[in-house]
């Protein structure tokens, strides 16, 4: 019967470049203490009971065992005292710095990339999340395959296993590598089938808007006010690992497809990455992204460096983009009134058109909502106009581009009722002159992107 007390773990982190601690490392670059608070979280997820930390320095970063023989003896010694079941790793270990460190430390040795396998593989719900999960669990196994392994499906069931024997080590690798081929059939049927769905999907031209963003931002609490869907809301890391799009019908604008998707992290593993690539096809094709930010977070700046990358590594780092301010309600907390006002405003200098919401109180809503439909270039206004009869190519322009409702041709011109994207109403109206005439500072529809 395995075990269900929970695993005690300690934990070790690497301070970047051995300097004395400072108060602010560089940019990408998160202190020990940082990174040791968000792999504090990931054991805990997990279902380990965090017991202690270690931080090395990196200048004695050895490439056999990572953190250096003397740590690791060092480490070994404290196991002995304390019991502790797990030591993780908050960098990725090589096969064989794992295996050198399994002969010194004896206990069960993760790193960052495994923990996070782990816990993907408890959230895996659907079929789908499933076989993605297996496919990068198995990938990230099959180097490792010798000596003591560690079963990490079973992290919270006892674990420190012996791995199989050397005889059956190629027996095993094979099995691995004809499952992960199965594994990867599978996947491309779940996609074919995907891309069926996305076909009818882009008949209709109903835009999709994809909500991404670092894990617990709050993407399935937004997803669930905007498009009144039952979404899996949790407090804890990785609450979602599947792609739900629902349809919305915003009441100041056009349908749109709005998507939820798993939450990315720092360090990312790359297996993960790739295994989700169709589910996270969603991010890719989105018309818009609207990155979902936890603004309340003291580790925000890198987490939004952090969805940048993934967002580039997936190939949607060009993708037209909306930064949402999102946990408003507790940078208020935080900051206070002004500080939190002033707070934002930065923010938005620093990234145009970002928006700031609360997805629990809903503050906030109806500006996303324009927004939203203001990127997709959707929101649509009734334009009149006297259009002179020398200005021709002007009422040419409002056929091709809207909704003509009503045509007369009068002493001065022609007048025309139409409808269109709002954007476009204002440049006909900035082409008549007063009155009238548009005074806001939205972009021209030609410095936006895409449909
Ligand atoms: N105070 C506050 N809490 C929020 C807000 N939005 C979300 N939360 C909380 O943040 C936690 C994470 O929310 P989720 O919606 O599950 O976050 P997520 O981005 O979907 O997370 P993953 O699926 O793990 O990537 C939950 O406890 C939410 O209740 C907000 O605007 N204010
Ligand atoms: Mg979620």
């Amino acid at each position: 019967m395995a075990d269900t007390s929970p695993q005690r773990a300690l934990l070790v982190a690497v301070e970047a470049g051995g300097a004395p601690r400072r108060a602010r490392p560089e940019a990408d670059e998160p202190s020990p203490e940082e990174s040791l608070a968000e792999l504090r979280l990931l054991a805990e997820t997990a279902g380990a009971q965090v017991v202690g930390t270690v931080i090395q320095s990196r200048r004695e970063w050895s490439p056999a065992t990572l953190i250096g023989e003397g740590k690791a003896r060092e480490i070994e010694r404290l196991r002995q005292e304390q019991g502790f079941d797990l030591v993780i790793f908050d960098e990725e270990l090589s096969p064989s710095q794992q295996r050198n460190l399994e002969a010194i430390i004896n206990c069960g040795i993760l790193d960052r990339t495994a923990l996070i396998l782990d816990i993907f593989a408890r959230r895996a719900r659907t079929r789908e999340a499933r076989v993605q999960v297996e496919l990068a669990q198995l990938q990230y196994r099959l180097p490792r395959l010798t000596g003591r392994g560690v079963d990490l499906s079973r992290l919270g069931g006892g674990i420190g296993t012996r791995g199989p024997g050397e005889t059956r080590l190629e027996i095993d690798r094979r099995r691995i590598r004809e499952r992960i081929a199965h594994l990867r059939r599978e996947l491309q049927e779940v996609a074919a089938h995907r891309e069926r769905q996305r076909a009818g999907r882009e008949e209709n031209r109903v835009p999709l808007v994809t909500l991404a963003g670092y894990t617990n931002a709050g993407k399935s609490t937004l997803h669930r006010r905007l498009a009144g869907s039952d979404a899996y809301v949790e407090d804890r890391l990785f609450a979602t690992l599947d792609t739900m799009v629902r349809r919305v019908e915003p009441p100041d604008g056009e349908p749109l497809l709005l998507a939820d998707t798993v939450g990315f992290i720092r360090k990312l593993p790359h297996t993960l990455v790739a295994a989700f690539r169709s589910t996270l096809e969603e991010v890719v094709r989105a018309d818009l992204i609207l990155h979902v930010v936890d603004v309340s977070h003291p580790a925000r700046d890198r987490q939004m460096d952090a969805v940048q990358a993934v967002l580039d590594e997936i190939g949607a780092g060009d993708r037209p983009r909306l930064v949402v301010l999102n946990k408003l309600d507790r940078l208020r907390d935080m900051l206070g009134e002004d500080g939190a006002r002033a707070e934002v405003e930065r923010l938005r200098h620093r990234f145009p058109g970002a928006v700031a919401v609360s997805a629990v109180t809903g503050e906030g809503f109806p500006e996303l909502s324009r927004a939203i439909q203001d990127a997709l270039g959707r929101r649509r206004a009734v334009v009149e106009a006297l259009v002179p009869y020398p200005m021709a190519h002007l009422a040419a322009f409002i056929h091709q581009r809207g909704r003509v409702l009503a045509e007369e041709y009068r002493a001065g011109g022609v007048f025309i009722r139409a409808e269109m994207e709002t954007s476009l109403a204002d440049r006909v109206r900035a082409a008549l002159g007063p009155p009238g005439t548009a005074r806001n500072g939205q972009g021209a529809p030609a410095e936006r992107s895409g449909r």
